[in-house]
């Protein structure tokens, strides 16, 4: 028997009603080989999975483990987190949603096209778990990690993220909803490739796709009415665009904007703490250079102010530390017209003629921390790694772009050429190196640490909004779940393989934000102690 909690509604608030129920029942007699056992069969799933060379052999492996034994894929996910988690997500997703057209085997998730708008409601009650349904990640492919616009062949990273949240988090696997919108593609190759699955047109106009947002947006809430939607890898201007239009009608948040803002400030607070013991510098003294101007650019940037807030600096005294640098350059009122979302950090103090090299950049700013979210592979050479560390005794450098091939830096390289004294994080995984008779840990810098607990306890709240408040509170609930042993090894990021401990503390987080901002809905969460709703949340997690 298990012990079930189930929670019910009444007149808007939840209650925990605690029911049994019998375990899964084993096929009948006949139906599996005479000597087949479940544990043994965990050694043969991963046998087949090592066995396979490439990592696009490995990921369609797993995809069919999943669809014919969901129970075992999880268990596999959750006993080797560090090995799996590369090939359902980055870098390895990168591989498989440029090549989703040729290595489609079935359909998984939902396609919503611009075909269907003034119909989107229909389209999504096709959808058969419409009751269980409480977290979508929705893409429209037109910026997926650093490979551009990818259109429909963007479904994977919508798949992907939801695999962490079932792994990561204990969302009920059917509580998931992968969409991806078709509103055409920009990519040649793909509008040339006859296998290519989606609309055979380009993007259509930035107006039409507002309005089938509109609707698609208020047909989700209709349809789904506990659903939380996140925003996963829309090209810059739209992401900002419809995170602002829909943030405080629907509950919602925008991943590469706020769950990596999240994600980079928690490691950063840990970061900056081993770079001011080194230098002796008040954590206020810090400063961080961005290159790359984009949505995460400046999510992470924006997020970051609250860094410079904790150490008691004002708004104004918090933006004058963060400098971004885009394709252009240095960016500075003086440049020239730019883009809506550059101009908060766009620099005042800057007048003279456009800087572009990034080492005289940095001889110009002497940052402490140099930040990459600009999808250009290898712009943190030898020059800048050493131009780094001449002015800092433990350079904080983060090449958070995605994939490993579009890394800014590799880690053995930035070890080398820091001599040791990086601190280091990059959104895509690498391998610890060993300097000096040391063991040297790379910190992963990636949204995955976030989206999974912010989305459950954001699920568990019912929150009606995910607030700003939400967001810091998994960002600060993540940067406190170090232990001692991870920070004696000087880790910024917890192991992942604590990840499902790491969702809990910050769905408490999440959870008693909401209630702070007052947009939970399940106000009976309100009264448990901390240690009450810590057990609440691990209750709640599925296990496979
Ligand atoms: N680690 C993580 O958790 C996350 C990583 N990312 C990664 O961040 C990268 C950027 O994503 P977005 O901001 O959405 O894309 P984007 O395309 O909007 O932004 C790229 C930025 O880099 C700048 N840039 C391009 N070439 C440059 C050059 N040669 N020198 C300086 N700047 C240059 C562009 O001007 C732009 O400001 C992607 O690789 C994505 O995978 C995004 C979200 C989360
Ligand atoms: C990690 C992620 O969300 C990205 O690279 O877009
Ligand atoms: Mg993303």
């Amino acid at each position: 028997m298990t012990i079930v909690l189930t929670p019910v509604w009444s007149n808007g608030v939840q209650k925990l009603k605690v029911t049994s129920k019998p375990a899964a029942p084993r096929p009948a007699r006949g139906l599996l080989p005479p000597a087949h056992d479940d544990s043994v069969h965990a050694i043969r799933c991963i046998n087949q999975l090592r066995s396979k060379e490439q990592g696009i052999e490995k990921y369609i492996y797993l995809s069919q483990l999943k669809d014919a034994d969901p129970n075992m894929f999880y268990k596999l996910c959750l006993s080797n987190m560090a090995e799996i988690t590369p090939l359902i997500y980055t870098p390895t997703v990168g591989d498989a949603c440029l090549q989703f057209s040729h290595i489609f085997r079935r359909p998984e998730g939902l396609y919503v096209s611009i075909k269907d708008k003034g119909n989107i409601g229909k389209v999504l009650r096709n959808w058969p778990r419409i009751d269980e349904a409480r977290i979508s990640v929705v893409t429209d492919g037109s910026r997926i990690l650093g490979l551009g616009d990818l259109g429909v062949n963007g479904m994977p990273i919508a798949i992907g993220k939801l695999s962490l949240y079932v792994a990561g988090a204990g969302i009920r696997p059917e509580s998931t909803v992968p969409i991806c919108l078709d509103l055409g593609t920009d990519n040649e190759k793909f509008l040339e490739d006859p296998l290519y699955l989606g609309l055979r047109q380009r993007r259509v106009a930035l107006s039409e796709m507002s309005e089938f947002m509109d609707e698609f947006m208020r047909e989700m809430a209709a349809v789904f009415p506990k659903l939380l939607v996140q925003f996963e890898d829309f090209a810059t201007d739209k992401a900002f665009a419809y995170l602002e239009s829909f943030r405080h009608r629907y509950p919602l948040f925008n991943d590469d904007i706020q769950g990596t803002g999240a994600v980079v400030l928690s490691g950063f607070l840990n970061a900056a703490k081993l770079a001011s013991e080194a230098s002796g510098r008040p954590l206020a003294e810090h400063r961080i250079l961005f290159l790359g101007a984009g949505s995460a650019g400046v999510g992470v940037g924006m997020q970051l102010m609250s860094f410079f807030k904790l150490q008691g600096l004002s708004t104004e005294e918090a933006r004058e530390r963060i400098w971004l640098v885009d394709s252009q350059g240095l960016i500075f009122d003086d440049r020239g017209p730019m883009a809506e979302h550059k101009k908060y950090f766009s620099r005042k103090d800057y007048s003279g003629p456009p800087m572009k090299n990034l080492t005289d950049i940095i001889n110009y700013i002497k940052p402490t921390a140099l930040l990459g979210l600009s999808t250009i592979k290898g712009a943190f050479n030898q020059e800048v790694v050493e131009t780094m560390s001449a002015l800092n005794p433990r350079p904080i450098i983060f090449p958070l772009s995605n994939p490993v091939r579009l890394s800014e830096c590799e880690f053995h390289d930035a070890v080398e050429w820091s001599r040791g004294k990086v601190i280091f994080a990059s959104g895509s995984p690498f391998p610890e190196e060993q300097f000096d008779g040391r063991t040297l840990y790379p910190g992963q810098g990636n949204n995955m640490y976030i989206f999974p607990g912010l989305g459950l306890g954001a699920i568990l709240a019912r929150a009606s909004a995910v607030t700003d408040s939400m967001v810091e509170a998994s960002s600060l609930g993540l940067s406190n779940a170090l232990t001692a042993d991870e920070r004696a090894d000087d880790l910024v990021y917890p192991r992942i393989e604590r990840i499902r401990e790491i969702s809990t503390d910050i769905a408490c987080s999440v959870i008693r934000a909401a209630q702070k901002a007052g947009v939970d809905r399940s106000t009976d969460l309100r009264g448990l102690s901390d240690a009450e709703l810590a057990e609440f949340v691990r209750s709640k997690m599925w296990v496979p």
